[in-house]
Order: C-alpha cells, then structure tokens, then sequence
C-alpha cells in the first residue's frame, strides 16, 4: 500500500518502457505500474573504455535505449509519451563489463569467469520526461544506477555446461538468471535482488519520490527522501490527483482514482487514508454511492465505443475521408451531394468525426485532420481503409452474435452470414471475388503498419532466406530485403492470394529477392528456408491444426533453423486490450485464439524449438523468435 501513492504519480500519465526485457515488464507492472512496451532498438555498441567506472555505461545505455523510443514515438498527430523509462544491466568482474553472451562458448567463458567468485550487477535507470513543442521533442532526463554483489559457489564444468545447455543464459547480462535454474548458482546476494534481475525497483520508487514529491519550501520536512514516503506526503499532492476540493477536509484526506485501477483520471469512489496499527498508511475504499456514480467516465466511454467505430467505419465507407483528401474545406451540403446521402445524415456524421477528431469543422466547413489524412485516406501510404473495411462488413456482424459465441464457445459465421464453415479461408475471407479482395486489403493495411518492427525487433541477419507462410501481398517480406540485403524470401500462399498479389506490389522498388509460390501449407510441400514465418496464422486455427503445421515446419527445420511467430500476445495482468479483444476476435470467427507468451513457449518447445524469445512491439503485432535445436 505504502507504494501506492509513489506509482500513482504516473497513473494519468503515458508511460512507455523502453525495454524488451520480460523481467523489466513483470516487475514495474507486480508494482502496479500502467505502461505499455516499446522495445528500444538502440545498439549497445558504446566503446566500454571511455567510461571510467561500469556503472557510467550502464546508465549511458540506459540513456540512449529511452532516448531512441522517446524520439521514434515523438510523430506527428500522435499523442507523446510522458515519461519513458530505461534500462541496462551489466555483470562486471575482474575489471570487464559482460553483457548478454553471444552464443553458449560465450556464455561459457562467463560464467567461468564468475565462478567461485564475488562480482557486481549493475543496472543504469533512465527517467525521460517527455513534451512536445510544435513537434519538437523536449526531454529531461534522470538517471541512476544500483549495485548489487553476487557470489557463486564453485562450479563443476559439467554443472555449467549443463546450464548453459537449458538456454537460460542466452539473453541475460553475465549468462545467468538469478530469478530461475541461475539461482542454483548464487551462493549469497548483497543488496536488491531485483537489480539483479534487471530492474532496481525499491531504487526507483525512491528516485519517483525525489522527482515528483519535493520537499514543500518553508515547510517542515516531513518526506524523508531516502524512503518511501510517509502518510504526511498527501499533503503535497495536488487537488486534481486529490479529486474535487469539496471532498477534501483536514482530518481525512481523499483519493481520486485507484492507482492499480484503470480508466480515466477522475473520482471512481473515494478512499480515506490513515494509518493502521503498524503506522502504517492504509487506503480504503469508502461505500459512497454518490462518489461512486460521479465520473465513470471510463465506463460511459465504453457505452460509447461501439458507436464511435460505427461512426468511423460509415465514414471511410462512404468515402468521406476520400472526397476531403487535400481539400480545404467543404460543407455539409457538398459532401451529402457527393456521397449520394441526405444532408441532415451526413453533417451529424461529419459532426460525429469532428468530435472524434478526425475532422476539424470551421465556418468554412469540414476538411481531415492529419490523422484522418494519413490512415483514413483510403490510397495514403499507411491507409487502414483496407482493415476498417474488413471490420465493418465482416467482423461487425459476427460481433453482433457475441453473446451466442460465449454461451456456445464457438464462432458466429452461420449466424452473421447464413453458412456454415467448414474451411476458413475457402468458405468464408475468399468465398467470393470481393471478400477476397476486401481480406487481402485488410491483411496488406494492417502489415504496413507493422512490418518495420516486427522486421526489426531482432536481428535476423544470420537468416539468408526466409518463407512467409501464409505472406499475403508480401507485406513483409518487402521490408524484410529493405531491412537484410543477404535474405531472400519465398511468400507461400493460396492460389486464390498468389494470383491476385500483383495490384498490391510496390512500384519502383526492387523486388528481386521475393519469389511468390502457390500451395496449401497443410496439404502441400512447404519451400525450403532458414527462417519460416507465421504472421497472424496461428491464432486462425483449432489446436490439431497447429500442432501439424508445426510438426510439417519443425520437420523441414535444421538445428539453427529460425521459427518467427507474429501474433498478438496476451499478458496475464490485462494490460493489452487489443489482444485481449482480439482473443474476442477470434472467439467469433474462427476456431483459433490467442495466446499467452507461456502458452506460445510451451508450444514451440514442444515441437523442438529452443531459445523463445518474445518481443512486444508496442504495435499491433508482438514477436516471438525462436531456433530449431
Ligand atoms: C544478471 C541477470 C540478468 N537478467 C536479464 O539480463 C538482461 C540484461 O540485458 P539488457 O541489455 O539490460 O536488457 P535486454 O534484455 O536486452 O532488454 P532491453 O532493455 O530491451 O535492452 C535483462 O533482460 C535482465 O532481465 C536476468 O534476467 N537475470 C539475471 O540474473
């Protein structure tokens, strides 16, 4: 509880961790911390030797990982995060800094280098705080690192190789993880653990207190900045995070939100704060209907949700984004002309989008906001037109059956569309010439948008070539030869994609390196390659299908073969609502789901891949990377 004041700083904040480390993720998020995940794509390549002491380094790479993201996501139209938080951790010993081994020799020279030995972990924190002036991006930065001692007992060469051979050590600073089989190696710890597990968390929770609760001038000190703060720090807290003024009164001070709740900031109830037995600060929840019906501001927005979609679709369905594209302004009566609506219609539809931002109305009348220019113009470059269609005529109707596919646990195409399906594909996304058209469309918007990083969330150079199963219009494998020049990719799709890809390919770009072929990969041979993908493929199917196109791909597998996955992953504390609604999804259209990243590595493990590796982008697609052994 005594934490709680501390995090809910950051709770009406966009908080953003620039880090692909799961432990990082696990840790803020057990503290309550609401943040979504933008792996930072910064190379750790600064020269080790310029820095006097190790820890200088790790709070310098610390720096540039949440430097770099805090710049990638300072894009126009886009709200900026507030703060974006770094990390780096780093083993030092004998005067060297070991980072995560390059492959198990690596590892080996490591960890032989900590046995039987006392050595020190350090992790740099970054704090950036972030604003946007006139699109520039304004940061201020805090930085701070902690040290941890570890000592190993003394180690036999076979307890070590056999260590090494669990795949443990592979993305973990000195090749151990202290957290799980690494513990077994740890003979004592002096100082916080979970420093050593990549993230100084008590330290952080100190550097929060410094930054957001400074001591009140001409005030008696009553925040001992070395801790954790005491009750009396509410008092420093301003009205807005207090609630309304009116609810405030000198003996009992009242909350607003629940820092470890979600929605809106506001008053959801409110919360007396005293402090139990043990001096301890407590906050209950008090049982006052009217405080509670004041602002359920998030709920109110979920009423609305389905109307605003509605809204937006209609919108881009009848073109509307179109007609204002690059146009200055038009009224109401030219637009219904032009879309063949009635003019009461179309203003209170152009109104709608205007308090949806995604028109701007003036005297002169309506014209899109950047935002509507750049992804709802049907033919911009990253248009979603193509996947806001498909929500529309497709996923739209299934959904009206959601509360028959809870109760019955399967998918609504009989009931949205009069027929049952026996085959996905074939009976339902390409039973016509249009649907087709419209699936394919919405696969290319949504791959634009996510290719860059699901290309980039790892290296994937040792890979000279690659088979995108399932590849669609090659989305993907367009930017995977911008991003690798040595890789050539096989797209391997249905005669029903293949032939209709050409209207989708880039013109002007080399396209050498893509071959597209035609097949079945539940029925046919599947090309040969050193890394297979499978974007968005698996959650379409039930389990014995996966389980033999798995067994078809491991089977093709050479050890080092690579298997990337791009799926939405569920997180187990609910903090990804669109995969959590995609698990929806695919409840009432297919007989697949989605998956956590526990259930993706068991898996993949159980048809012989190691090394699972899971980056969530922070974009509507996570990845998952792992090697044949
Ligand atoms: C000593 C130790 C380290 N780690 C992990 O080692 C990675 C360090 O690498 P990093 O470069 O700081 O982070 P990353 O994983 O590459 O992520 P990113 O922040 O994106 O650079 C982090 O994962 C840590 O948890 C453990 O899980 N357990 C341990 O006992």
């Amino acid at each position: 509880m005594v934490l709680c004041p501390v995090i809910r700083k950051l709770v009406s904040k966009r908080v953003v961790l620039a880090s692909a480390s799961p432990r990082r993720q696990e840790i803020l998020s057990s503290a309550g911390l609401r943040f979504e995940v933008v792996p930072s794509r910064f190379k750790e390549t600064l020269d080790k030797a310029s820095f006097s002491v190790p820890y200088e380094y790790a709070m310098e790479t610390a720096k540039q990982k949440a430097l770099e993201v805090a710049n990638r996501m300072n894009v126009k139209d886009f709200r900026p995060p507030d703060v974006v938080i770094g990390a780096d951790t780093i083993v030092t010993v004998d005067g060297l800094i070991l980072e995560k081994p390059t492959d198990k020799q690596d590892a080996y020279n490591m960890l032989s280098r900590l046995n039987g030995k006392v050595h020190s972990v350090f992790t740099g924190v970054t704090i950036v705080h972030c604003s946007s002036k006139g699109n520039q991006l304004e940061t201020e930065v805090f930085k701070f690192y902690e040290e941890t001692k570890v000592k190993f007992s003394d180690l036999s060469e076979e307890l070590l190789w056999e260590y090494i051979h669990s795949g443990e050590p592979m993305d973990k600073a000195g090749g151990y993880g202290i957290q799980a089989l690494g513990g077994m190696l740890v003979e004592y710890v002096h100082g916080d653990f979970l420093n050593v597990v990549g993230f100084p968390l008590n330290h952080f929770c100190k550097k929060l207190v410094e930054l957001y609760y400074p001591p009140p001038k001409d005030a008696i000190h009553h925040v001992k900045h070395d801790s954790i703060p005491s009750v009396e720090t509410f008092e420093v807290l301003s009205d807005e995070e207090l609630g309304s003024s009116t609810q405030r009164n000198s003996n009992v001070k009242l909350q607003g939100d629940n820092a470890f709740s979600s929605g809106a900031p506001g008053s959801l109830g409110k919360k007396e704060i005293h402090q139990d037995t043990m001096g301890e600060p407590v906050v209950k929840c008090s049982g006052d209907m009217e405080s509670l019906t004041k602002f359920p501001s998030t709920l109110v927005e979920l009423l609305d949700g389905f109307k605003a979609s509605k809204a937006m679709f209609v919108a881009c369905k009848l073109k509307v984004f179109d007609l204002l594209k690059g146009k200055a302004h038009l009224k109401a009566k030219d637009v219904a002309d032009h879309i063949s609506a009635s003019v009461c219609g179309t203003e209170r539809l152009l109104d709608s989008c205007t308090a949806l931002q995604l028109l701007k109305k003036t005297n002169q009348g309506y014209s899109n906001t950047g935002l509507a220019e750049k992804y709802l113009v049907s033919d911009s470059e990253y248009s979603l037109h193509g996947y806001i269609m498909h929500a529309n005529d497709h996923v739209w109707p299934l959904f009206t059956h959601l509360e028959s596919a809870v109760k019955e646990g399967t998918n609504q195409n009989h009931r949205a569309f009069g027929k049952n399906v026996q085959d996905l594909f074939q009976d339902s996304y390409y039973h016509s010439m249009e649907t087709k058209l419209r699936f394919m469309n919405a696969m290319h918007s949504i791959m634009k948008l996510t290719a860059r990083d699901v290309a980039t969330a790892f290296d994937l150079s040792r890979f000279r070539s690659a088979c995108d199963l399932g590849g669609c219009t090659g989305t993907l494998a367009q930017v995977l030869i911008q991003e690798y020049p040595n890789l050539k990719v096989t797209v391997f799709d249905l005669p029903d994609v293949i032939e209709n890809v050409s209207g989708f390919q880039p013109t002007g770009q080399d396209t050498s390196r893509i071959t597209f072929t035609s097949g079945d990969f539940f029925k046919d041979n599947i090309p040969e390659a050193d890394l297979y993908i499978l974007s968005r493929v698996l959650h379409d199917w039930p389990d014995d299908k996966i389980d033999a196109l798995l067994s078809k791909i491991s089977d093709l597998c050479t050890p080092g073969s690579g298997l990337l996955l791009n799926e939405m992953v569920l997180d187990d504390k609910n903090r990804n609502r669109s995969a959590w609604l995609q698990s929806l999804n695919m409840l009432v259209q297919t007989e697949g789901k989605e998956r956590s990243s526990y259930e993706y590595r068991c898996l993949l493990e159980q048809h012989g891949f190691r090394n699972v590796k899971i980056v969530q982008t922070g974009s509507l697609l996570d990845t998952i990377l792992c090697t044949k052994c």
